[in-house]
């Protein structure tokens, strides 16, 4: 039968990368993307950025949302510190299964939770569900025009405090201008922008760093 993209990007892991090795898994899966097929995983370029962001805020409760095959959660995940959670919202349950499975092959299963629905439905329910109190680093990296609506709900549901950072993918390609405008532009956000390039190309993107001021 034929495989899907991120079938062949789980295979590229379990085939290139070593068991318990989250740093083997990220290279396995750039270096599939970047010489086989192209696939919407952050990348080594902005990947970087997302490392060093994570090490600055040390989190100890992360919310990622939209998972895809699991490379920005293992590269996340790879940095926490021990007891520091991680959870990560994926709507396409092809991508979750594909998820799971690269997340466990880099033995990082014990500090994420993949949950599976619509940020919509599931940034409401955090708290009764899963015990958090506020998100310490939030990474945005799911439909680019709930970026907005899901960051006004964050802050109606109290999830986000004086601090928290959140970081979005893409917003230059394929661009959250809505987004973009309003953290820019609020007063309760400080925003920095890195300028990188979309995943494995030389087209310009670049992720938008916002500090809740509460
Ligand atoms: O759409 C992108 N990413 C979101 C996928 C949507 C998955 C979702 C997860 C989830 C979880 C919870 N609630 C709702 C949702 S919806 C995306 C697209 C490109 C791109 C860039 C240039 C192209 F030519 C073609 C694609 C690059 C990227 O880095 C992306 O992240
Ligand atoms: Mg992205």
């Amino acid at each position: 039968t034929q495989s899907t993209r991120p079938q062949r990007i789980l295979d590229a892991v379990q085939k290139n990368a070593t068991r318990g090795d989250p740093r083997s898994v990220v290279k396995a899966i750039d270096h599939f993307c970047r010489n086989k097929e192209w696939a919407m995983n952050v990348g080594d370029e902005k990947g970087c950025i997302l490392d060093s962001v994570v090490s600055e805020v040390n989190p100890a409760t992360v919310l990622e949302l939209g998972t895809y095959c699991g490379y920005s959660t293992v590269r996340i995940a790879s940095l926490l510190p021990p007891h520091a959670k991680l959870i990560t919202l994926e709507f396409n349950p092809d991508f979750a299964a594909i998820a799971r499975q690269v997340i466990a092959w880099a033995g990082l299963e014990d500090k994420v939770q993949l949950v599976e629905g619509a940020s919509g439905d599931w940034i409401p329910k955090m708290k009764e569900q899963f015990g958090v109190k506020t998100f310490d680093l939030v990474f945005l990296d799911h439909w680019k025009n709930s970026y907005l609506p899901d960051t006004k709900l964050m802050e109606e549901c109290s999830l986000l405090r004086k601090g928290s950072v959140l970081l979005a993918d893409n917003v230059i390609c394929p661009g959250a201008p809505d987004y973009l405008e309003f953290v820019r532009s609020s007063p309760r956000y400080k925003s920095q922008y890195f300028k990188s390039h979309l995943e494995y190309t030389k087209v310009e993107d670049g992720l938008e760093k916002s500090v809740f001021l509460g």
